[in-house]
Order: structure tokens, then sequence, then C-alpha cells
């Protein structure tokens, strides 16, 4: 397994959306819709939205333009705008996961609802604020222009043979959207192939002439792209595929690349294979008549069931406090993880044990680190974050117990309360709330950015070397950049995610 090093918030986030995210029950077990699979529909997206590649030039890719090319021809069909509204629906998106993230994760989903392999998984995109060329290939086009754009998108004749192949082992031709294509009006979507799993079954049926893919055997010669690609190279790419395993491997390191066409301007983490063996959640903080309340939690794959885990940490320099071997408390729990579909597919499992430490503001913190007792004679396993331990931040956080949850007649919102050492009399603060939900009818679904002032907090006077600010913030922002400048001093918090820690903020009327 895979050792994570904290703080990292995008590497962070990706383990968690694609281990933790719901983004999956929409594809698990691979159900249909709109005559199609929801599936499919996810797939076909991210092809379609990466297609604006150009190798030559280093533009373009998965960048979420698609959500600007939706009036394009090559973009018609009936899951295109239902796909993004999903993607939208789920609020997936942070100041640093962006809509080409989440496209490119559902694309993993999609393959793995319907039985396919698991896609490794990297994150940081970044969304196009326009659209891009005009370079998705056609049915109606030759042989020539095909190779041309999938040489263009980053492949070459035998993976481009490969890739629509696998592409087309989900889904079908939908009638309304391709009249010319599939002519028999009976017919709502025309499938690729028999089954709706993704299998090789597109291949084997291929092969033994009995395929219905309407873009191999359709009336229509002229788009019948399916045949010209399949055969260009007498079929050797295809029998190649007929072994289910090789279908799969071939398959997931091709969509791996497809999902990782992105600008050449763009860094994305490594790939993902495997659930971190150790994530901590960011910890959450509150001050209170001389002692700090830190909330943290560490998630721990394939835990043993007589596991005991205890969370430990040391003074600040020069303070002794705590006994040499730090300060202790025990886990107050711990919660089975439900993982996504690929988790439950590679066949691990985790518990998140939670931790709510008391410690003393005057001798402080400067690291904390776990221990795992196994309770069996083996060593106890020591987590901390390779050697470092795991540093919080002291000098400025949000306080989750002075924070609020605030139900009034009229409307609910967040009363944010900061705590920031020093003075305030000179003190200015600010801060932007990102809301990932677009309340947009159509796309483009694009995140709002809202700049906040925080006044002194008259309800929370000065305490402990603390001051304390404060803003009232709509429940619908997700994530809080925050900046305060005390005289020469500036604290700043990024990427605060207020819907995670608003779970601890206490409800008010
Ligand atoms: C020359 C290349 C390609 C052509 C001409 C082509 C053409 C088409 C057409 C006309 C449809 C019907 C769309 C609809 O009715 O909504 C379709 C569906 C689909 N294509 Fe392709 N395609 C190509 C390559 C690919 C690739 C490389 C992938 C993915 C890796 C892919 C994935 C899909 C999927 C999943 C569907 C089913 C969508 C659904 O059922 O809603 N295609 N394709």
């Amino acid at each position: 397994l895979s050792t994570f090093q904290w703080p990292n918030p995008l590497l962070s986030y990706a383990d968690n959306q694609l281990y933790e995210s719901d983004l999956d029950s929409f594809v698990a077990g691979c159900p249909g819709r709109d005559n199609t699979t929801v599936s499919a529909q996810w797939l076909r997206i991210a092809y379609h939205d990466m297609s604006t590649h150009d190798v030559d030039s280093g533009t373009g890719g998965l960048d979420a333009s698609i959500m600007y090319e939706l009036d394009r021809p090559q973009n018609v069909g009936e899951g295109m705008v239902q796909s993004l509204q999903d993607f939208n629906g789920f609020g997936l998106t942070t100041p640093f996961f962006g809509m080409a993230d989440v496209i490119a994760l559902g694309a993993v989903f999609a393959v793995v609802g319907c039985g396919g392999p698991v896609v490794p998984y990297s994150a940081g995109r970044v969304d196009a604020t326009v659209a891009g060329p005009a370079t998705v290939p056609e049915p109606q086009q030759d042989l020539a222009s095909h190779i041309e754009s999938f040489r263009q998108q980053g492949f070459n004749e035998t993976e481009m043979i490969a890739l629509v192949a696998c592409g087309h082992t989900l889904g079908g031709v939908r009638q309304v959207d391709f009249p010319l294509i599939v002519t028999d009006t009976s017919i709502d979507v025309d499938t690729f192939d028999t089954t709706t799993a993704f299998d090789s079954t597109i291949v084997s049926q291929y092969l033994q002439n009995t395929t219905q893919d309407v873009l191999v055997v359709g009336p229509n010669v002229t788009t019948q792209s399916d045949l010209r690609i399949f055969s260009s190279d007498g079929n050797v790419t295809m029998q190649s595929l007929l072994s289910v395993e090789t279908f799969s491997d071939t398959c997931a390191a091709l969509f791996q690349r497809m999902l990782n066409t992105v600008p050449s301007t763009v860094n994305l983490t490594d790939p993902i294979t495997d659930p971190f063996q150790y994530v901590i959640n960011d910890p959450l903080l509150s001050y209170q008549n001389g002692t700090f309340t830190m909330l943290t939690a560490l998630r721990v794959v394939n835990p043993s069931a007589s596991a005991t885990v205890t969370m430990l940490w040391a003074d600040q320099q020069g303070a002794s406090f705590c006994p040499s071997t730090g300060c202790s408390v025990q886990s107050s729990g711990s919660q089975p993880v439900f993982f996504t579909i690929v988790g439950v597919a590679q066949g691990f499992t985790a518990s998140r044990y939670f931790f709510n430490a008391k410690i003393n503001a005057t001798s402080s913190i400067s690291k904390f680190w776990f221990e795992i007792n196994n309770n069996d004679g083996s060593d106890p396993v020591i987590v901390d974050n390779g050697g470092s331990g795991f540093v919080p931040s002291l000098s400025s956080f949000v306080d989750v117990t002075r924070s609020e949850q605030v139900f009034s007649e009229t409307s609910v919102f967040f009363k944010v309360v900061m705590a920031v050492s020093g003075d305030a009399a000179s003190a200015t603060a600010s801060m932007t709330g990102f809301e990932a939900l677009s309340t947009a009818t159509a796309p483009p679904f694009t995140p709002t950015t809202t700049s906040m002032t925080l006044e002194l907090d008259d309800t929370n006077p000065p305490e402990g070397g603390f001051t304390f600010f404060t803003a009232n913030v709509s429940t619908s922002v997700t994530f809080l950049d925050i900046t305060v400048n005390v005289g020469s001093t500036t604290f700043t918090i990024d990427n605060f995610n207020l819907r995670t820690a608003s779970d601890f903020f206490a409800s008010v009327t």
C-alpha cells in the first residue's frame, strides 16, 4: 500500500473521492438510463472532452471544455448534458479539483460499475474557460481522418482500434440523434453489442460476424466507421483483444492515458492505484479556557479487528507538560469506512478511528502521531507521517466549537469564527468562499466565489492570546480561503473544507 505524506490537499481529496465519495452510486451495478447506461454516457463524455487535445501544440485534452462545446453536431446525444448535470449535482469541485477531475473520476467509476478494470486515477486537471477545437471524430469521416485525429490525441493506429473497441463495449447509437445511422425508427438506442457489461463481447461478436454494432453493419456504408477502424490492420488488433484479460488490461492502460491527456502545462498527481494506507482527517481546532481541543481521525486500510489506536503528541519546544513519550489519548471510537466500488473491486476494507484531544495551551503541541496496537503480541505500528509527525497550525484557525450553524426564521447560515493569535487592534481579515454547486440550469456549470470581510467578534472577546473574528457564510459555501493581517504579520488558511468542518459546528436558533 502507498504511503501518504500530509499535508497534500489535492492528493488526499483525490483519494477521498476515489475511495469514499458517493459519485459511484450512479453507476454501481451498471444501471440503465435513456435506453443506454449511465456508464456509457459518462465514458463517452470523457472521451469527447479529451478529444480536443493536440499533441503537436500541447494544448487541449481533458479540461471540461466540453461544457462549452455542446452545440456541435459531434457532441449531440442525450448523455452529454445529463452527465454534466449528474456531476454538478454532487458538488464535488473544490478550488483545486475542477470539473475535468470529476469527469475523469466519473469515467473510472463508469468502467468499474459495469464490471471493467480499475483505471489508476490521477487528479490535478485544470478546467478550460472556453471551447476547444472541434476535433471529435465523426462516423462519416474516412479512415485517414480518424488515424490523424487519434494521432493528434496521442494515439497510434493500433491504440486507436483498441480505444474505440474499449469505448464501444458500452452503450450504442441513439436513433433521434443519428437518424442516418440508425434508420429503423422503432429503435431508440441501437447498442453496439448484446451485453451491457464492460466486456470483450464487442470484439468477439465483431470477429464472429455476428456483431450488431451499427457503426459496422449499419445500412449506410459511409458511417461504418467502426468497421473501417477495426479492420484497418487486417483485424490483428481485434484478434489480440479477444482474450478477456488482454481486453481488460489494454482498456485500463488506454483509458488511463486518455484520462491523463491534458495540456502540457498541467501537472497531474502520481496515479492512485490503491487507497493510501493511513490518511488523517485535517485536524480541527478550538481554543477555550487554556485548552485546545483538537479533532482528527485516522483511516487505516485492512485493519486488524483487535486493533486499538492511540494518538500521541509532543509539547511545544521547551515545554515539559507531556511525558517524554508524549501525551496521549485513545481513539474515542471507530467506524467502518464504506469504500466506493473501486475499493470494493480491489478487495480493500478500512476503519476510521476518531480522536478528541485536549491539549494544554501553555505547553501547546509541536506535532502529533499515532500508535496502532494489534494486541496480538506484535510491535505497535507507529504512524508518524514519514518521521516528521503531523504538525498542526495553531497561530490561526477556524474555531469549530465557537463556530455555529444558525437557523433563523428566514434563513440558515454558518457563523464562522476564526481564532488569530495576537492583538487585533490593527487587524483586517477577509476570505473567499467557494460554492461547488452551480445553480445554472444548463452547462457550463462553474463554481461561484464570493469575497467576504470578517469582523471582530463581539460575542467572543479576546482570550488566551487569541482574537476572534467572524463572518456569516452561506451554507452553500464548501471551501474557504482566509487571510488575516495583524500588524505586519499575515495569517492564511487555504482550502479550508467548510463542508466537513461544519459537521462539528453547534446548531443554534
Ligand atoms: C472514430 C472514433 C469514434 C466515433 C466515430 C464514434 C462515434 C460514436 C457515435 C456516433 C456514438 C453514438 C452516440 C449517441 O447516440 O449518443 C457513439 C457512442 C459511444 N461512444 Fe463512440 N465513437 C468513436 C470513438 C470512441 C471512443 C474512443 C470512445 C471511448 C473511449 C467512445 C465511447 C463511446 C461510448 C461509451 C458510446 C455510447 C454512449 C451512450 O450509449 O450514451 N467512442 N460513438
